[in-house]
């Protein structure tokens, strides 16, 4: 056999994100936690999420999840979050695939109506909560770690824009919030690729300024993630926003964006504009939904901290064996300016 990889992996996505999971083909590393592995596969192993994510295996919108044996003894499973620059801490739509294949696929039993899962991630444990009938994951629910607002209406000067107002916060990975509006735009497909490349500038001109770190785990540390946001509207008394990711190096994320959910929820609740077990549903550039609230309260670091939880379904979409021939000049694969985003020089 010529080939020097040869990976199993169920295809997956929720409410539009691809988060592909990885079921074998790859073994354990060390590691006493699972942001321990995540550097691990960060500094010894990258070839892995480069061979996956980038053509012609992979695409700029896509993510991968590694499922590994998990560090804390009270997981069911640990997972990596692969995505195209970076591993991330924690991810909505990726552990809605990563639950939904588990459960699936009969990796962790599936228990109908509802069957509990904790999950080891790189930002701590998740607790997940599937409504499960006649062996399908009907929507998956999860409760994040806890997500708090670094600044709100911090000021960047971007180059060619001028003056931009920010929020920061974290909700599993590093956001930064924009007022759509405020740079005269929307959230719509129309104006994708204005947004994205806006984006990318706002969020360079951010890094240089200021280093978000996360007070218990200073490994979590800089911008990989933008939302631009618009203002919450009330439907059928239920608070609903729309809002687009940009996911490095400049993409829309498909799906409403967990990780940028809880971010919204940390950020609105600072702001006096949602209370603790309000309904507030997030809504992705395609009109998918998740449905989340706010469970609770609690510090980190000096930050206050919202718990949120977050609601939304996954589907399996397909069964593959991706290998790398030995004689393929591309190992790590490759990426082409006219559908990624290329840094500059
Ligand atoms: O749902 C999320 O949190 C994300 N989706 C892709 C990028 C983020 O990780």
């Amino acid at each position: 056999m010529p080939f020097s990889r040869s990976i199993n992996i169920v295809g997956c996505h929720a409410e539009g994100e691809v988060g592909d999971v990885i079921i074998g083909g790859v073994l354990d590393v060390p590691g006493k936690t699972m942001f321990d592995k995540l550097v691990h596969f960060e500094t010894k192993k990258d070839s892995l999420r480069q061979l996956l994510l980038n053509e012609p295996r992979g695409r700029a919108s896509m993510n991968t999840n590694l499922v590994l044996p998990p560090c804390d003894p009270r997981a069911d499973a640990g997972f990596l979050i692969m995505e195209s620059e970076e591993y991330a801490p924690m991810s909505g739509s990726n552990i809605i695939c990563t639950t939904t294949v588990l459960l699936e696929t009969g990796m962790i039993p599936m228990k109908e109506p509802v069957t509990e899962v904790a999950l080891d991630t790189a930002a701590g444990l998740v607790t997940v909560t599937a409504e499960c009938k006649a062996g399908k994951c009907q929507s998956v629910e999860f409760d994040n770690v806890p997500s708090f607002v670094l600044e709100l209406d911090y000021k960047v000067n971007v180059p060619g824009i001028g003056e931009v107002t920010v929020d920061i916060a974290y909700g599993g990975m590093m956001y930064l919030l924009v007022d759509a509006a405020s740079l005269g735009l929307g959230v719509c497909n129309q104006q994708a690729r204005q947004l994205v490349e806006i984006a990318e500038r706002i969020k360079r001109a951010t890094e240089a300024a200021y280093t978000p770190v996360h007070p218990e785990n200073s490994g979590i540390k800089g911008f990989s993630v933008l939302e631009f946001t618009e203002p919450l509207k009330l439907e059928d008394g239920v608070k609903v926003a729309p809002n687009a990711v940009v996911v490095s190096p400049g993409r829309f994320d498909r799906s409403p964006c967990g990780t940028g959910t809880c971010a919204r929820l940390a950020v609105m609740h600072s702001r006096g504009q949602i209370q603790e077990g309000e309904v507030f549903k997030h809504r992705s550039i395609l009109g998918t939904e998740f449905s989340s609230r706010i469970r609770g309260t609690t510090k980190v670091g000096k930050y206050s901290a919202v718990l949120p939880t977050v609601k939304g379904r996954a589907w399996i979409t397909s069964f593959k064996q991706v290998v790398l021939d030995s004689t393929d000049p591309f190992p790590e694969g490759f990426r082409v300016g006219d559908q990624w985003h290329m840094p500059p020089n």
